[in-house]
Formats: structure tokens, sequence, C-alpha cells
């Protein structure tokens, strides 16, 4: 290496993907229900079942997708991210962000060959997933071991775990819940309470009881989210939306605290707290969804908190976390393989060094 040649630092931005077309979005669920880390039944039964649910489920999906213009906004969201963190990162290292979706293009076989192409000398692999779950972070660093070996990329490698408490995190998302918490207060009138209701994606609540600490990060970015808002008396709450099988999913659920919300007679603030991008999920489950039952149950009002997209102070949050995963730092929460992590990162050393705190 000459003395002027920067390392080449690949981070890959990970995420679940979403149809680019309308006749995407079959193959795109036949993706997602056949993954062994989403249904969970034996291998000989899971290509038919899987097939079979994404079946059932390719037109409610296709219906949400078509409110979007017939696809999903988040590659497009995701690689803005990249573009965005690999400049608040240019004066420190030549750093160029890929995205590995994990149930549709690209895959983390075109991200591979990509970073091959571009001659990384190291890898930082980025899961924009703050809280660890087998069914999302432990999925895709699965699927890019997979990919890294029949395309034949060994570079050295450190991978996040999760940045769940993260410090920078959780103050520029609660910079984002106080000015929408502020806006909704303006718009309300004097005598009417406001309720902050902190939704997550839901999991069937098997693979919670399995060990899976997603529920537990979620809570922690709760408190750490709140921590910082420093509202006296604030009203909040956690649950969990987007349930799309018939299993016992862990709750309470969005529909079920809009309800409670509706017999205390308060409004509602929506904070979506495990995506860090807007998508269907937000987009059409939170503004159209949600924003009708609420209004069908009389709600004296209903607003949002956006997603964190490109925000400035979550790029930053972001590329703190790059400089401290490389730099290999300890209390973060970073791990050798997807496998050590639903044991050992249910109390990983970033929350414990929190709670010492
Ligand atoms: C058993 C099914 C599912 C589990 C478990 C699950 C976990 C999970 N998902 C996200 C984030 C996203 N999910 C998205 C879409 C999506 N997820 C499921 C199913 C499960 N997710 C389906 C069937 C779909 C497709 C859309 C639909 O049919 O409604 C997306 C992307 C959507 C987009 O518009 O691009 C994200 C992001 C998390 C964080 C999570 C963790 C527990
Ligand atoms: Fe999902
Ligand atoms: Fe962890």
């Amino acid at each position: 290496m000459s003395a002027s040649h920067r390392l080449r630092v690949a981070i890959i931005l990970f995420n679940l993907g979403g149809p680019d077309a309308p006749e995407a979005v079959r193959p795109f669920l036949e993706n997602l229900f056949t993954d062994p880390a989403i249904l969970r039944v034996p291998g000989f039964i899971r290509p038919w079942l899987g097939k079979f649910i994404a079946a059932r489920r390719t037109k409610a999906a296709s219906e949400n997708y078509a409110i979007l213009g017939g696809k999903s906004p988040l590659l497009e969201l995701t690689q803005e991210q990249g573009r965005a963190l690999a400049a608040a990162l240019a004066p420190e290292m030549e750093a160029r962000c890929f995205t590995a979706m994990r149930y549709w293009h690209p895959f983390a076989e075109e991200a591979a060959r990509a970073v091959k192409a571009w001659g990384a000398d190291e890898a930082v692999l980025l899961p924009l997933y703050p809280q660890f779950s087998t069914t999302t972070t432990g999925s895709s660093m699965e699927d890019w071991k997979a990919a890294c070996a029949r395309v034949g990329l060994e570079l050295p490698t450190k991978a996040l775990c999760c940045f769940h408490s993260d410090e920078d995190f959780a103050r520029s998302t609660a910079a984002m819940v106080r000015a929408a918490h502020d806006a909704a207060r303006a718009e309300l009138p004097a005598g009417v309470a406001l309720r902050l209701l902190f939704s997550a994606h839901g999991l069937p609540e098997s693979i919670v009881k399995r060990g899976d600490p997603y529920q537990w990060q979620v809570e922690r970015t709760v408190e750490a989210v709140v921590d910082r808002l420093g509202i006296a008396g604030l009203d909040h709450g956690i649950c969990y939306q987007s349930r799309v099988t018939p299993q016992k999913w862990i709750g309470p659920s969005l529909e079920e605290a809009l309800e409670q919300a509706a017999k205390d007679k308060v409004a509602v603030l929506v904070s979506p707290i495990a995506f860090v991008s807007e998508h269907s999920e937000t987009l059409v489950e939170l503004d159209v969804e949600y924003r009708e039952l609420a209004h069908k149950l009389h709600l004296p009002g209903y607003f949002r908190v956006p997603a964190q997209n490109s925000d400035a102070g979550f790029i930053g949050a972001l590329a703190g976390l790059v400089r401290r995963v490389r730099g290999g730092n300890r209390a973060l929460c970073s791990f050798a393989g997807a496998r050590q992590c639903p044991k050992a990162h249910r109390d990983c050393p970033h929350a414990r060094a929190r709670e010492a705190a």
C-alpha cells in the first residue's frame, strides 16, 4: 500500500427490503416467509408452507404498496442514508456504503460483489435495526456470511449487533420526538391530554420465549429516549404493530393501545421506535390504517413522529457507531458471529454499562 493510499472502508447497511414493483410483492413475501429465521417449522415443510402464507398475504400487502405507488420507498431512503453517512465520515476515511436487503434487491450477494469490485480493505456491518432480533439482524448476518462465501469475499470485518441505547441515537431520536410532541401540543386545545405511544414491530411470543432479546432491547430504547426527553409527567407507553400471522404475538397491540386511549379520552402521538426509515408500516399502517381507527374511536387527536431517514443527528449517531466499532470499542454491542448474539447480547456489555452508571 502506498503512503497516500487511505484504507477503503466498506460499510454494509442491512435492512429488510421491499418490492420495487407490483409484480415483486409475491416473490418478496415468498423470500420472507421461507426464511428459517421467520418461519420456524421443519425444513421439509417450510418451502410450501412459506409460499402458501405468502400467497395469502399478497392481496393485503399489494393494497398497501399500491397506496405508495406500487413499491416500497425503503431502498431509496436507505441509499440516501448511505450517501449521508459516507459524507459524514469522508474527512476521516475513504468510506463507501453498500446496501444489502434481506428479501428483495439488492440482496447480500449483490452487495458482496460490489464490495469486492470496489477493492475494499475492510468492512463494517451496520444493521439498520436499533434492536437485535434473530428474525432481522440475526438473519441478515447469516445471509451475509453465506453470500461472502459464494462470492469469495474475504476481508477484515467488524459487525455491530445493535444500538438500542446508544447515547447519540437516543438523543437524536428524543429531539425528533420532542419536536413532534411540541407541534401536537400546539394543535390540541388546552384541556386535552396527550399520550406518547412508542410503537415497535411485533414478534411472535414464542420467538421471545426462546431468548430473542428484541423486546427487552425495545424497552431499553424507550427508557433511553424518555430519559432524554425530560418532559415532566409524560404519559407514555409501548405497543406493537404489524402482526401478520395467527400465532400469539407480543403485546399490547397498537390497536389495544388506541382503544385504551379512547376510553381515557386522550390524544395520541405515535413514535415508531424499531424502524429508522419510512416504509409501508409507517406510511400506510400508521398514517392511514391506524389514523382511520383513531378517527373511528373518536380520539381527540392522532399524530405521528417521523422516522429518522437521513436526519442529521441520526446520521451523526451512525457515524459515531462506525468509528467505535472499527476501533474495537468493548463497550459497544458487536459480535463475532450471528449465532453468539441471541445468548450473548440479551444483556450486552452496552446495556450493562448503562445499568452500572
Ligand atoms: C412473521 C413475520 C414477521 C416478523 C417476525 C417480522 C419482524 C420484523 N420486521 C421488521 C421490519 C420490517 N418489516 C417489513 C415488512 C414485513 N414484515 C413482515 C413479516 C414479519 N416481520 C411482512 C409480511 C412484511 C411485508 C409487508 C406486509 O406484508 O405487510 C419491513 C419493510 C416494509 C417495506 O415497506 O419496505 C420492515 C422494515 C422488524 C424491525 C422486525 C422485528 C421484530
Ligand atoms: Fe416485518
Ligand atoms: Fe448486543
